[in-house]
């Protein structure tokens, strides 16, 4: 079949990975990732149904790992997300020092055993996949009482072949929808009734659209109150040849000075160390220009005021399991967050949070932050 006629295809990758491919004619592609099915296997127990093509929308049960995006190319079949090279829970081992192969077994819930050669090691269930966008939800980062960025990139999500209605429907039908809602554990931990649908589209000139949607479905007339981002890693470079711009002036919570607020003072955001803050009320428009790549990312969002701007560096990098040591050169996550001001639903209440990404050459002139403008360069 040629791949050209199909704009979303289900498939699986290298080590039985599944994947759901978004294709635009001339050549840009999005993938949203589950993990292995033989390794989902072992850990958990949960076997995949796959029930028929997604092309022909004939899909009733399809699992996606974190509902997380794990690849953006552009029409030159270029990565523009960074993933780690040491992401998936294989990886956890490394620094642990148990080597693989191991067998492995569920201990139900929570908890995981590796044994090798009579060495019992314990692990916890499967991380969110290092790189790509993993989805914050419903906690941002450790703002608040669950595990750290919420739970929604941890679970499975499902694909929804028929959802409520949007207003526009990409025209060129590269868009997959996915769902998901809490289960009996969730509810345990987060005592609230949800439907998250999320919509990955990429526009007909290779723009990643991620679009959110969340609705209280509580029955027990609660409102609930959540805060939420799209956690995106840019591959870029060097992060020393990168600035950002758009942030310049505003206000910002330092992660790294207890939260504490500061007003950025320079002309545009540059990197020489680790960095993590909350940038407040932002503008609908972000770039990040990749001077060495030519390259220049735009973030149009919607319904996010804030965006988080991180890179761990290199000491926090080798503390990361699933990190590789020089890897922080070569990222960066510019985050469209919902932080300061939590979103509160009530019941029958929904919340959209919509980031659009663009990827352009960078005769982009600095400054120059019209993304018609930046569109219309090549
Ligand atoms: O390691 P993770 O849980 O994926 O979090 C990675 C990073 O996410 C955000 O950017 C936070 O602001 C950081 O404080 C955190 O270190």
């Amino acid at each position: 079949m040629s791949s050209e006629k199909i704009p979303v295809e289900l498939c699986k990758g290298i080590n039985g990975l599944d994947k759901v491919i978004l294709r635009e004619p001339r050549g840009s592609s999005a993938e949203c990732c589950g993990l292995s099915n033989q390794f989902r296997l072992q850990f958990v127990g949960i076997s995949f149904h796959f029930l028929g093509s997604i092309a022909g929308l004939a899909v009733q049960k399809v699992y996606l790992y974190g509902g997380h995006v794990t690849s953006w190319k552009n029409d030159h079949y270029e990565e523009l997300l960074f993933v780690s090279s040491k992401f998936g829970p294989l990886d956890l081992t490394k620094k642990s020092g148990v080597q693989l192969p191991m067998r492995l077994s569920s201990l139900g819930v929570g908890e995981l055993v590796g044994e090798v050669g009579g060495f019992l090691a314990i692990f916890k269930p499967p991380k969110a996949i290092r790189g790509g966008i993993p989805i914050c939800f419903p906690q941002f980062s450790s703002h608040g009482f669950l595990e750290q960025h919420g739970f929604a990139r941890n679970r499975f999500w499902t694909v929804e072949s028929d959802p409520p209605p949007f207003p526009t429907k990409p025209s060129n039908n590269a868009f997959i929808d996915l769902i998901l809602r809490p289960s009996e554990e969730d509810l345990k931990i987060w005592p609230h009734s949800f439907e998250f649908r999320l919509r990955v589209a990429l526009g007909p000139g290779g723009d990643l659209m991620l679009t959110s949607r969340i609705r209280n479905t509580n029955a027990d007339g609660k409102p609930f109150t959540f805060t939420f981002a799209y956690h995106t890693y840019f591959s870029v470079s060097d992060i020393s040849e990168v600035r950002v711009e758009g942030l310049e002036t505003l206000d910002y919570l330092d992660n790294l000075q207890n939260k504490e607020r500061f007003t950025e003072q320079g002309d545009a955001i540059t990197f020489e160390s680790e960095v993590d803050k909350i940038y407040l009320s932002t503008p609908m428009k972000i770039a990040i220009l990749d001077h060495e790549k030519k390259r220049t990312f735009v973030i149009r969002k919607d319904g996010l005021p804030d965006a988080v701007v991180w890179n761990p560096w290199d000491k926090k990098a080798k503390a990361m399991a699933d990190f590789g040591d020089d890897e922080y050169k070569h990222m960066l996550c510019v985050e469209a967050a919902a932080i300061e001001k939590p979103i509160t639903l009530k019941p029958g209440e929904e919340w959209r949070g919509r980031q659009e990404l663009s990827a352009v050459p960078s005769s982009y002139c600095s400054g120059q932050l019209d993304p018609q403008k930046v569109l219309r360069s090549s």
